[in-house]
């Protein structure tokens, strides 16, 4: 099929809001364990780019602390100094790619903008890449997954204090993937044990792990190709205004490895991505995120620090932030992880799928709905 601009996606419809067609001539992917079946990506929604990036007035450089928010800890005081710009730089693992050189006449692409390194603080070290995906492509890719995508919203009880409680994970999750140690037939979905290719014992898992649908494989394998390191787990949570977070934590679980690479894009509404050292108070570190932005957290950044996203007022959540008009305050982050074991796809489909109801977005209502 002839590749059609963005634009041609669009009615010229009275209303303001452009609606995004989602018309591919793939048939949808499918699998036992999906609820329902998932569109694959439009052609207009093609990953790999060679479309200069687009300066967005009304957005702010977030690759700055936002001046009006407090800062107590200095944490941000001459990181222009110190954070350096890494063209191809090689994280563990990565594969040689061509060397890139940005034209100083014409607008650089998005492959074209290197990541920048924030190694400047102990322990940490993460590339931060701003933009990974153009702001065009990032809009519509987080209107095409927020619609596509299935959600939960779990529930769990864990002993706190010795004390049986309640946890109601506050924000919509999903999830797609299988650790190394089996994965799934390409063409079958069947799921096979990876050293003798034949099927899994019916009691590996108490779950049913999902293959990585092909909207969201498309995603995987450019982070990958960009990044330099492979996953085999996708991560999504989608914060549908301020009041949904995600408390400090750190991705440490045994299962990743020792200092495993995750990489963590960003679609949609801005929120800021908190990070503290785990046992030196003084040392903080803040990422407002916007759309498109990705971080690859590497080496000791899950075993020494630990980030949230922390909840919001509605006030501040749209000051300077021009994606507030498509994305509605939501928020959609990707993590992109390697699980070594089998407890990783145990663990992740436990917490981020659960036993719960199924939850879709609904465009007439705006929001995410029950699905029967
Ligand atoms: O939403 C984010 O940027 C962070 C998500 C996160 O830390 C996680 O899913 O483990
Ligand atoms: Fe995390």
């Amino acid at each position: 099929m002839p590749k059609r601009p963005i634009t041609s996606y669009f009615t010229a419809a009275p209303s303001k809001k452009p609606k995004l067609s989602l018309h591919s001539d793939l048939p949808p992917s499918t699998h036992p364990s999906y609820p329902f079946p998932i569109a694959c990506l439009p052609p207009s929604l093609e990953l790999s780019s060679t479309k200069p990036v687009e300066k967005d007035n009304n957005e702010k450089d977030t690759n700055e602390k936002d001046t009006n928010e407090k800062d107590t800890s200095g944490e941000n005081a001459n990181e222009k100094d110190t954070n350096e710009k890494v063209p191809n730089e090689k994280a563990p693992n990565e594969a040689p790619e061509a060397s890139k050189t940005t034209n100083a006449t014409k607008p650089p692409t998005q492959e074209e903008i290197p990541p920048t390194a924030i190694t400047h603080k102990q322990d940490l070290s993460i590339l931060h890449y701003h933009p990974f995906l153009h702001t065009s492509l990032s809009k519509e890719l987080f209107l095409f997954l927020r619609k596509q995508l299935p959600f939960y919203r779990v529930e769990y009880r864990i002993a706190r204090a010795g004390v049986e409680t309640n946890v109601k994970t506050p924000r919509y999750t999903s999830l797609f993937g299988v650790d190394a140690i089996s994965y799934f037939h390409p063409h079958s979905g069947e799921l096979l044990d990876t050293k003798s290719k034949h099927p899994v014992p019916p009691d590996r898992y108490r779950c049913s792990p999902r293959p990585v649908p092909q909207c969201v494989e498309m995603l995987r394998q450019y982070v990958a190709k960009r990044t330099g390191c492979s996953y085999n787990f996708v991560l999504i949570n989608y914060y549908a205004d301020g009041n949904d977070s995600i408390s400090y934590h750190s991705d440490d679980e045994r299962f990743l490895g020792e200092n495993p690479a995750i990489a963590s894009l960003s679609l949609g509404s801005r929120r800021d991505f908190l990070m503290k050292h785990k046992t030196v108070p003084a040392l903080t570190h803040t990422f407002p995120l916007p759309s498109g932005d990705l971080l690859l957290m590497r080496s000791t950044t899950q075993s020494k620090w630990l980030h949230s996203i922390p909840k919001r007022s509605s006030s501040s959540s749209t000051a300077g932030d021009s994606t507030a008009s498509w994305a509605g305050g939501g928020r959609i982050n990707i993590t992109f992880r390697n699980a070594l074991e089998r407890g990783g796809t145990e663990n992740y489909y436990c917490y981020n799928i659960g036993s719960g109801p199924v939850y879709r977005w609904d465009d007439v209502s705006g929001k995410m709905v029950l699905k029967a």
